[in-house]
């Protein structure tokens, strides 16, 4: 039974899911009014957008293959430039996060609709979230502008997603969801697509790392993405978004890999303070412990559990902690230095989580709501 007060706020979307959706794609900009779009791509996936433009007929305006990770500024001035030269009136962003995040750039300061073809799991086409990076600092914000009109979800188009890609990007999604789960304005409906969301990419990940061509298996997982996706746009993330913001922005760390690093360290850290949510990770992944279980999760299908695996250098480790210490996120647990070096530490080595024993009594910071 539900007994604490809380909000819920929906988001005008449409969503097409299954295989072979992308064919709907003329007539979804159709329905949007749109007959000039751009296409976007990173410049390694410009085939795909070709045969996207080749599907749009003349109704792609042109295409620009220049998405990169994290937006930076530079990137998204072109984008925009682009858009205004080729008369566009609608934005089809076919990629993941990347190209996603660059169709927001241009959408945040023009009236350009956003049509999303997610190749990934990183859910950034469900959110009104938007990042750019500029002087190698990197900045978000949330602005309804910039959240895709409509989605096209057709797991075809991720087949070709290289599985050691496919397990990050699915566990990216799967902080989304934890964090959703202990959110100081969480509710009970995204209580549920969170839980639905890991279920589902907790047993779509070994699927498709059994068999990376297996529809099914990429139906699902790009089902829980969604989901994911929905819950990271609709209530607020905690420390984990916070360090890998700090990481990925300040030390340059791949995002779906330092997701996967740092999780199952955050899980240990938040687990006292946030026992229901915790049990609802470790029966949606099923297993006894939610941390242990994403650790072992990545393990088991060749993941990288170590920071000092993805490129991060131990001498680094003490600015980390100093900057995610400053302007910490609301979490379950209060975010203090020592503990927090800590957990950098493990997360470095990538020893196992373990829960640790809280040295202060847990003043919860947010009240944990029992979505
Ligand atoms: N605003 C929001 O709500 C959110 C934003 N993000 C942002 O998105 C970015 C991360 O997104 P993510 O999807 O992980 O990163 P990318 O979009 O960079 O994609 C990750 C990798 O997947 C590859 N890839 C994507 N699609 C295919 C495909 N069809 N076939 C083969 N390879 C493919 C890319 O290859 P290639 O480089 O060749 O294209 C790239 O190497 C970050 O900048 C993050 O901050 C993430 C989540 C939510
Ligand atoms: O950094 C952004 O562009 C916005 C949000 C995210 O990246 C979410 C995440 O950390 O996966």
């Amino acid at each position: 039974m539900q007994n604490q007060p809380f909000t819920y706020e929906s988001r005008a979307q449409r969503v097409l899911f299954g295989a072979g959706t992308l064919a709907q794609a003329p007539a979804e900009l159709e329905r949007m009014g749109a007959h000039k779009a751009l296409v976007l791509c990173t410049a390694p996936q410009r085939a795909q957008a070709e045969a996207v433009a080749a599907l749009l007929g003349p109704r792609a305006a042109g295409i620009f293959d220049g998405a990169v990770m994290h937006v930076p500024m530079a990137s998204a001035e072109a984008a925009r430039a682009a858009a205004a030269q080729a008369g566009a009136n609608a934005l089809v962003a076919v990629g993941g996060g990347s190209t996603v995040g660059l169709a927001k750039a241009i959408a945040l300061v023009s009236p350009l609709p956003v049509l999303a073809i997610p190749t990934t799991y990183a859910g950034s086409e469900m959110t009104p979230i938007y990042g750019l990076t500029e002087n190698g600092l990197k900045r978000t914000g949330r602005d309804v502008r910039v959240l895709p009109r409509s989605v096209l979800y057709d797991p075809e188009l991720t087949l070709a997603l290289p599985v050691g890609l496919s397990v990050v990007s699915g566990i990216n999604a799967i902080a989304h969801a934890a964090e959703g789960l202990y959110a100081a304005d969480g509710n009970p409906v995204m209580g549920l697509m969170a839980a639905e969301g890991i279920a589902a990419l907790g047993r779509a990940l070994p699927a498709l790392h059994a068999a990376p061509h297996d529809l099914h298996a990429r139906s699902d997982a790009l089902y829980g993405a969604w989901l994911c996706g929905l819950v990271l746009g609709s209530v607020s993330m905690a420390l984990h978004h916070k360090l890998c913001h700090t990481l990925g922005g300040s030390f340059n760390l791949p995002h779906a890999e330092l997701h996967t690093v740092v999780l199952p360290h955050v899980l240990a850290y938040n687990a006292k303070a946030a026992p229901h949510a915790m049990q609802r990770i470790a029966a949606a992944l099923g297993t006894a412990d939610a941390a242990l279980g994403v650790h072992t999760l990545a393990r088991r299908l060749g993941a990288p559990t170590a920071l000092r695996d993805i490129g991060m250098r131990e001498e680094d480790l003490d600015k980390a902690c100093a900057l995610a210490l400053r302007d910490a996120y609301p979490n379950p647990r209060p975010i203090e230095a020592a503990p927090l070096r800590n957990l950098l530490q493990e997360a470095f080595e990538g020893a196992a989580p373990r829960p640790p024993n809280l040295s202060t009594t847990p003043t919860q910071q947010t009240t944990e709501t029992t979505p």
